[in-house]
């Protein structure tokens, strides 16, 4: 098993990430953007350079977050009220103007009444104009009032949105190598997208509008009893007690509906970051088919969630509408003959009819409303799990940084297991000097690996701990830890970034003289010279534009640079060809020189050049020494050693 392996799209980087290639930190492209160099615009045509660099700075300045970035647990809450206090002003001023947009939709059935009795009734044009201007003036503030609203709301939802999204990233990035196993990369790409997107389309329109619609209702219920408080009874009371049975089991239904819903989106991006992760695998072994299939299957989880959903809004929509319907039939029924005997003006009669359409109407839209709010709440919901995942390995409040490192590094009766009823390692206990190198070797899945992310910390022991320099690593910080262990992933993952971008990742302000001895140290010189742009040439995502071999050289060059004490090398098992793979045993050789390093084996070449090997099997150390020591030891490694000569003399042959 590789030492990064599973979980999120490969190799990933451990909590901080310093030194480690992975998940951590931005893309080395993005960070390069920042510098202003790099990545974008690396090989902009010259004349095209004054128009970009115009472009560039018209773009709006994104300052550094106020909050640095801490590896404490993510302890605030998550409500929809927590996300629309964070900006007081811009929620006064939306509700503001909520309140005066509510209050003026509201005067245009009093001002028809007035032109009805005063102006034509009354037969008094002055009346008639009066009310007509009044309702012209009244539309044009409605919609100040309104455009006020909207900017300001969006803009609510915009910070909101943004800063939770840079909530749940740094959060992302606080979670251990435990999480990106367990979880699935689709699932988290649904919470920071559909999901956050959901709790956008609530915050930017769906609260105005709850509210402007509420208000409405209070507002038309005491304009009716104002006008008639008899007739405004008998229609509330034939139409609330229905609408009101209506929406509590339209909320019942809808709950578990959007929750499903969350889940199936999950699923099915989930499968699709997969299948395209995978597409090579999927190509060479002829499935494509049965990844449609599969596709679809999961397509039709989400076809069926979405159908339960509109199978309930169908009759909650429709539903109100009759409600309201023959609401207004009951009122016809009632006010005509009101009128009729005449205890109502035909005027009074009209503008009742509208109040009372108008308060059908945020009826229709509160559904439609309703269906947003739960979508964005099921959404909350499933952010809120997230943020509330607490990382295995997390750094000691007020934990201190680790001393610049000798390189002593201390196993003290180590036990751990992914799962801790199944121990990987049983009560190991191992001294590295500085300046060591220790080869492991042992069979494929003898803990090797685990091992070695122990020493890097990626994971915690179940009990007795892990040293350096005689400092448990528990009580350190873990910046200063990943600073000065460096660590070597078996599949180096490589950014979408310039070579630069990639060399420099774990330490973007390396001097220039530094990156170009790293490039011939680890031998990249002849792809530096060959790269039309040299060091500034842009790798294709996951540096899929370079071989593998490549790719193993450039993660070694980022150790390099990052220059730390420690060296944690899981080695690639890989395939090379002769002269790329002592290409690469030359680079490790330059990277750990004067480096304590410890070296997962898998070629004995390189387990043969080490001061120590170490025979990890059946959960311990079985077996250690020199390598000539070992061999003439006749033990198990010795035995391996044969084989494995033997083997690469008949590839020789
Ligand atoms: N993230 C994980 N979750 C659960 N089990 C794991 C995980 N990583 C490794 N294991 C298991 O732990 C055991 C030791 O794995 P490890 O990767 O340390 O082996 P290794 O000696 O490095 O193997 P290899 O030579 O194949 O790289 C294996 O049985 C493996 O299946």
């Amino acid at each position: 098993m590789s030492m990064f392996g599973g979980g999120f799209g490969g190799p990933g980087g451990g909590p901080g990430s310093g030194a480690i290639g992975g998940m951590g930190g931005t893309g080395a492209g993005g960070r390069d953007r920042r510098q202003g160099g790099g990545t974008p615009f690396a090989g902009i045509p010259a004349e095209l350079a004054a128009g970009v660099a115009r472009l560039e700075s018209a773009e709006p300045a994104r300052p550094a977050p106020d909050e640095p970035f801490t590896q404490q647990p993510d302890t605030g809450r998550l409500t929809l009220w927590s996300l629309l206090s964070g900006r007081p002003g811009l929620l006064v001023a939306a509700a503001v103007a909520v309140l005066i947009e509510a209050l003026l939709l509201q005067s245009g059935p009093y001002l028809v009444q007035v032109g009805i009795d005063s102006g034509i009734v009354a037969r008094d044009v002055r009346w008639l104009v009066l009310a007509a201007v009044a309702f012209f003036v009244s539309v044009l503030l409605t919609a100040a009032a309104s455009a006020v609203r909207i900017r300001q709301s969006g803009r609510l939802a915009a910070y909101a949105t943004r800063d939770l999204r840079v909530r749940v990233f740094a959060h992302l990035q606080r979670l251990s190598l435990d999480h990106y196993t367990r979880e699935k990369a689709g699932v988290t790409m649904t919470r920071m997208t559909s999901d956050v997107e959901a709790l956008q389309h609530l915050l930017s329109e769906g609260f105005a509008q709850f509210l402007i619609h509420g208000l409405t209702m209070v507002v038309v219920t005491a304009v009716l009893v104002h006008y008639h408080a008899g007739l405004a009874a008998i229609t509330l009371l034939l139409v609330v007690p229905p609408l009101l049975g209506l929406s509590l089991w339209f909320r019942r239904a809808a709950d578990a509906g959007y929750g499903r819903q969350r889940d199936a989106i999950a699923a099915l991006f989930t499968h699709l970051s997969e299948s395209l992760y995978g597409v090579r695998v999927i190509t060479a072994h002829n499935q494509r088919d049965a990844q449609v299939a599969e596709h679809r299957e999961v397509v039709g989880g989400y076809r069926d969630a979405n159908d339960h959903t509109g199978r309930i809004s169908a009759v909650y929509g429709p539903g109100t509408s009759v409600i309201g319907l023959l609401g207004l039939a009951a009122l016809l029924l009632i006010g005509g003959r009101m009128v009729l005997r005449g205890e109502l003006s035909i005027g009074e009669l009209t503008a009742f009819v509208l109040y009372l359409n108008a308060f059908f109407q945020p009826v229709q839209q509160l559904v439609q409303l309703y269906t947003n709010y739960q979508q964005a709440r099921a959404a909350l919901g499933k952010l809120r799990g997230l943020l509330r995942t607490t990382p295995a390995v997390v750094e000691k409040p007020g934990a201190g940084a680790l001393p610049p490192a000798e390189g002593a590094i201390e196993l003290r009766s180590v036990t751990f297991g992914y799962d801790p009823a199944r121990p990987v390692l049983h009560d190991v206990t191992l001294r590295i000097a500085p300046g060591e190198t220790v080869a492991c070797v042992g069979p494929t899945g003898a803990g090797k690996s685990t091992l070695a992310k122990l020493v890097a910390r990626l994971y915690d022991p179940d009990s007795g701990s892990v040293l350096i320099d005689g400092h448990d690593l528990r009580d350190v910080t873990l910046d200063s830890l990943h600073r000065q262990v460096g660590v070597v992933p078996q599949e180096p993952f490589l950014f979408a970034g310039t070579l630069r971008d990639n060399i420099t990742f774990a330490r973007p302000d390396a001097p220039a003289s530094l990156i170009e001895s790293a490039v011939d140290a680890v031998g990249l010189r002849d792809l530096v010279d060959r790269s039309p742009g040299g060091l500034d040439t842009v790798l294709h995502e996951r540096g899929q534009s370079v071989s593998s071999g490549e790719r193993q050289l450039i993660a070694l060059a980022r150790v390099f640079v990052a220059e730390p004490r420690v060296v944690v090398l899981d080695e690639a098992t890989s395939s090379l060809d002769l002269r790329s793979e002592l290409r690469v045993e030359a680079a490790i050789q330059r990277l750990l020189d004067g480096r304590t390093a410890i070296l997962v084996a898998h070629r004995l070449s390189t387990a043969r050049r080490a001061d120590r090997v170490i025979v990890v099997d059946d959960g311990g150390v079985a077996e250690q020494g020199g390598h000539d020591d070992l061999v003439a030891a006749g033990g198990a490694y010795a035995a391996m050693y044969a084989t494995w000569e033997s083997h690469a003399s008949a590839g020789q042959a």
